[in-house]
């Protein structure tokens, strides 16, 4: 997944034109959706149906079991909800890309996940500006069917305000970042894939498992708060937790003293390796050497 430059944690500046509604909400108009766009959809889910058996994690793939989810059709965020919130509380609602940091987090506080309503441009399959309804629907909302996600992202929510008051935004992104959209996790022994962004693109699905090039680390709160990430290519690095029930004791956990500590620390490259980190396996970084930073 490859994205230009940005001023927004991760994403293409230059937010969608500002909706009607103050929460920037949309009505999803599913019945507008073209046969075109549908087909969009069914190109990307059955490619990476083909390849998550054996790479995303458990609770990924019963996620996506238990939700109305077809291969053939852009999924009704109003059928979405129905099902989430009888099992987590969770709700989907349509925006039209990007929205503010503090739209977003007021959003997740209230457990409602803001999904993009449009899809990508069927020649731009692995090119993406902004999160689109694939990303989004597909990416993220199976893992809000897990009981442990479904808190950690409300408290990323809450988090999140509380963090833009302290100034602390960029720390918690990049606990964001590393976990929700890009985070790995031990399973029978292996390692599987619960990160939306990675689970929503072929490339990277392959990449983040197989390839000798990433670092693979084991998660640490503070180290993650002050690694940087890339926006423009694959991970340098992705961090490993042991169990996703980890992520509640990290809900549970006050963040202001962490910002301080890490505030005080240099922030570190993408494909930095400190000799305390817990190496699973240390890249060998070719893919990026043939790829420098843009
Ligand atoms: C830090 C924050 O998570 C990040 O900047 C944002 N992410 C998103 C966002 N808006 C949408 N729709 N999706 C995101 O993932 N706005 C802000
Ligand atoms: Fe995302």
């Amino acid at each position: 997944m490859n994205a230009p430059q940005t001023a927004l944690h991760g994403w293409a500046a230059g937010e969608a034109g500002r909706p009607a509604n103050p929460d920037w909400t949309i009505p999803q108009r599913w019945e507008s959706y073209t046969p075109k766009e549908h087909a969009t959809w069914a190109t990307l889910y059955r490619r990476q149906m083909a390849l998550l058996p054996g790479r995303a994690c458990e609770a990924f793939i019963d996620g996506m079991r238990r939700l109305p989810i077809e291969a053939d059709r852009i999924p009704n965020f109003e059928q979405l909800s129905e099902v989430l919130m009888r099992s987590t509380g969770w709700q989907v609602v349509a925006v039209p890309g990007l929205v503010p940091d503090e739209v977003f987090f007021d959003h997740l506080a209230h457990r409602r996940f803001p999904a993009g309503q449009f899809i990508r441009r069927a020649d731009q399959l692995d090119y993406l500006q902004e999160p689109d309804v694939f990303h989004d629907v597909f990416g993220h909302v199976p893992m809000l069917m897990h009981p442990v996600m479904a808190d950690f992202i409300q408290a990323y929510g809450v988090g999140g305000l509380r963090a833009q008051r302290l100034g602390a935004l960029e720390m918690l992104a990049r606990v964001y970042w590393y976990t929700v959209e890009f985070g790995l996790v031990r399973e029978q022994g292996a390692l599987r894939i619960f990160g939306a962004g990675i689970v929503s693109s072929a490339a990277e699905s392959v990449f983040c498992l197989a390839s000798s090039s990433p670092h693979r680390i084991g998660f640490d709160l503070p180290r993650v708060m002050r690694t940087r990430y890339r926006i423009d290519d694959f991970q340098q690095t992705y961090f490993v937790l042991d169990r996703l029930d980890d992520l509640l004791r990290l809900a549970e956990i006050d963040f202001a003293p962490l910002y301080q500590q890490v505030a005080a620390l240099p922030a570190l490259a993408p494909d930095a390796v400190l000799p305390d980190d817990a190496i699973i396996t240390r890249g060998d970084s070719h893919h990026h050497r043939a790829r420098p930073p843009q």
